[in-house]
């Protein structure tokens, strides 16, 4: 059974649709990977799922039992609060000691939980932010653009961490990147929106298209190519084979 379906979901702001007739889903321990333009409804989709959003057409189906962990793109911290790790991940209550450490050591950062959250780097806050989103001992993880602001190197590694706590505990990953050359190895699936499913598949499957090179080619070409990617064509029918046609003239490398 999947963790969750999303069927034929719409979302507005007013008037404004950001996201129409998306549909996905996803099964245990995958990771699956959103990518698309800026403004394209990536986190829309997120906080719709999570019920943060609520949707004007279709729905969102959670398997029954199935614990949510989100990691936010951002989180504001006021820098003057002299506050340890430890105390901010036992912020929502009832949080064991044990929990913490070992969601701390999942999330890669086993020694920090004594330290100042103020004094941390962004790739070590992010860490903490992940073992925050453990501490329920997800079946779902959903990550939104978690490696915004490190690095490459600090993301390349963040990843890394990802791939380790499914390993470790067995869930399924959710995630928004904007880093498509990390996100074709770390992710079994990638899904490319933009208000709409666009084209989805395995990285094999999506590396081997024709379209690969306009949505991943290398470097900034390839990133480039993506935001100017064509969408407005039929997408009834395009799931894995991408058997429609594009005009990526533009990605020519
Ligand atoms: N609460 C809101 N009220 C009104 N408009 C919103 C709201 N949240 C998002 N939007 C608009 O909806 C569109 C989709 O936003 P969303 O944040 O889902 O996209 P995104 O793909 O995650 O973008 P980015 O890559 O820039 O983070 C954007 O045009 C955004 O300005």
């Amino acid at each position: 059974m999947s963790l969750i379906q999303v069927e034929d979901l719409s979302v507005c702001y007013g008037t404004r649709m950001v996201l129409s007739g998306v549909s996905l889903s996803v099964e245990p321990g995958e990771i699956v990977t959103i990518v698309g333009p800026n403004g394209s409804g990536k986190t829309s989709l997120l906080r719709a799922i999570i019920g943060a959003v609520k949707p004007v057409k279709g729905r969102v189906i959670q398997g029954s039992g199935v614990k949510i962990g989100y990691v936010p793109q951002r989180l504001q911290i006021d820098e003057t609060l002299p506050i340890t790790v430890s105390r901010f991940l036992k912020l929502p209550g009832g949080v064991a000691v044990a929990d913490i450490d070992q969601s701390l050591k999942h999330a890669g950062v086993p020694d920090l939980a004594n330290a100042q959250l103020s004094k941390l780097s962004g790739g070590q806050f992010q860490r903490v932010l992940l073992a925050r989103a453990l501490i329920g001992k997800p079946d779902l993880l959903l990550l939104d653009e978690a490696t915004q602001g490190l690095d490459q190197r600090g993301s390349a590694s963040f990843y890394q961490q990802i791939e380790t706590v499914r390993r470790d505990t067995g869930c399924a990953v959710l995630m928004i990147s904007h880093e498509l050359h990390v996100v074709m190895s770390a992710s079994d699936r990638v899904i490319c929106l933009n208000g709409h499913v666009c084209c989805e598949g395995t990285p094999a499957v999506v590396a081997s298209a024709p379209e690969y090179r306009a949505l991943f080619g290398t470097g900034t070409g390839g990133a480039l190519a993506l935001y100017r990617h064509e969408h407005d064509h039929d997408h009834g029918h395009d799931h894995g084979d991408h058997p429609h046609d594009h005009d990526h003239t533009e990605a020519a490398e």
